[in-house]
């Protein structure tokens, strides 16, 4: 082959996207202000060679095809998938049956980061092979494991995690495409079932895959870096609570016991503090209240320890991708005195949110007398969290 074979490329946007959760399949939700699938197309219009593109999409999203596949930069048609992967790049291949372009890449709209010199590595070999995929060699240690335990440990040497855009002579992979019973993860597999030799080309780390919910975040924090702004994804929120004094010889603030003549009236453990961090941390991620994921009618949050409340909600900021970078909660109250216990509980949030101590602030003031704390019939607290995205 020639420096001058024609390429054309087939872009995967036809799956559902289950493991992303719960809105609309990942190819078509926002990432750095427009959809996944238009970054994915922009690589690949963009570049020098890529000849045409066959956009494949779920039988239900054709309608949308319009919108991103009237361009002038780079010819582009879309077509229906299939059940799975293999069978939606099948039917893309069979759209370019016609054309036969020299060369043909396949990727996953789910890769919006995949760079020219990634396409270009790619493409580099084909002019002398069959194939060529990027793929990067297992790092980490690997192991397998059951219930939350590790069972054994695997060899991970010749391992390698494999990546798209995966590049073939058209001819070769339409064929294999078309003899293969179905069901491959990828197009590296059909084409070695028909005997084809693949080349290894060096993987980029930053080419993710989105799977699940936080890669969204790294992947908008990657493109964003990339395009030179600056602009790191972070969310503030807030949280306020109120629990009324009731009869009691202590309270629970911060996840602290402090000796007091009365005790916190509540569902829970009352700890006012926890609560409004929580729904701080809550309020950052636009994720409900701390009544919204447990009810007080529930009767399994009855004395629960609010410990639990806060690590719920810690764990949904780490599921999107989000670090806590600090909080700061201030207790109102006449009595009892916070301030000699503030240290020992900002470190017990600090040990809860798994940050350092010096990323939460406990402060306390009284209302100088005046309203409900000041009349000592409660306790309120207010909260503040930001959240940056990993
Ligand atoms: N029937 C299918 C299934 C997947 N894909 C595409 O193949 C790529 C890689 O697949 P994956 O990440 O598994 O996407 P989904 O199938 O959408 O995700 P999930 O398995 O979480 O539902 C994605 O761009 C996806 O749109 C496709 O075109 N047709
Ligand atoms: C093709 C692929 O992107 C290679 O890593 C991947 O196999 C497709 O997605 P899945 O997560 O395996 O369904």
């Amino acid at each position: 082959m020639n420096a001058q074979a024609s390429v054309a490329v087939v872009v995967v946007a036809a799956g559902r996207g289950v493991r992303a959760g719960p809105g609309a399949p990942k190819q078509w939700r926002p990432l750095a202000g427009r959809a996944v699938l238009a970054h994915t197309l922009d690589a690949f219009a963009g570049h020098p060679r890529c000849d045409r593109i066959v956009l494949v999409l779920h039988p239900d999203d054709m309608a949308m095809a319009a919108g991103y596949t009237a361009r002038e930069d780079c010819r582009m048609d879309a077509v229906a998938g299939g059940p799975d992967r293999a069978a939606s790049v099948l039917n893309g291949l069979e759209a370019l049956a016609e054309v036969a372009p020299d060369f043909v890449l396949i990727h996953d709209a789910a890769r919006p980061l995949v760079s020219p010199g990634l396409i270009d590595g790619v493409l580099a070999v084909l002019e002398k092979g069959p194939a060529a995929a990027p793929a990067l060699a297992v790092t980490d240690a690997l192991w397998t494991g059951r219930d939350g335990r590790v069972t054994g440990t695997r060899d991970r040497d010749g391992l390698f995690r494999a990546q798209t855009p995966q590049g073939f002579h058209f001819d070769a992979i339409l064929a294999a495409h078309r003899a293969h019973p179905g069901g491959a993860t990828d197009d590296v597999a059909v084409a070695r079932a028909a005997g084809l030799d693949v080349t290894i080309v060096p993987g980029d780390p930053d080419n993710l895959k989105i799977t699940g919910p936080a890669d969204f975040a790294r992947a908008e924090r990657l493109l964003r870096g990339r395009m030179g702004d600056p602009i790191t994804d972070i969310r503030l929120g807030n949280g306020y609570d109120v629990h009324a004094f009731t009869g009691g010889d202590h309270v629970t603030l911060c996840g602290v016991s402090v000796p007091h003549d009365r005790a916190l009236l509540g569902h829970s453990d009352a700890d006012v503090g926890l609560h409004a961090i929580t729904d701080a941390i809550y309020g950052a991620l636009a994720d409900g209240d701390i009544g919204q994921h447990f009810p007080p009618s529930d009767p399994r949050w009855k004395g629960a320890e609010s410990d639990i409340f806060l690590v719920h909600a810690r764990d949904r900021a780490t599921a999107r991708g989000f670090a806590i970078g600090n909080v700061d909660v201030t207790l109102v109250c006449e009595r009892p005195k916070v301030g000699p216990h503030a240290p020992q509980m900002a470190a017990r949030v600090a040990e809860l949110l798994g940050i350092a101590p010096d990323r939460v602030s406990v402060k306390a003031t009284t209302s100088e007398r005046l309203g409900f704390t000041g009349r000592e019939e409660g306790i309120a607290a207010i909260a503040t969290a930001t959240l940056v995205a990993r």
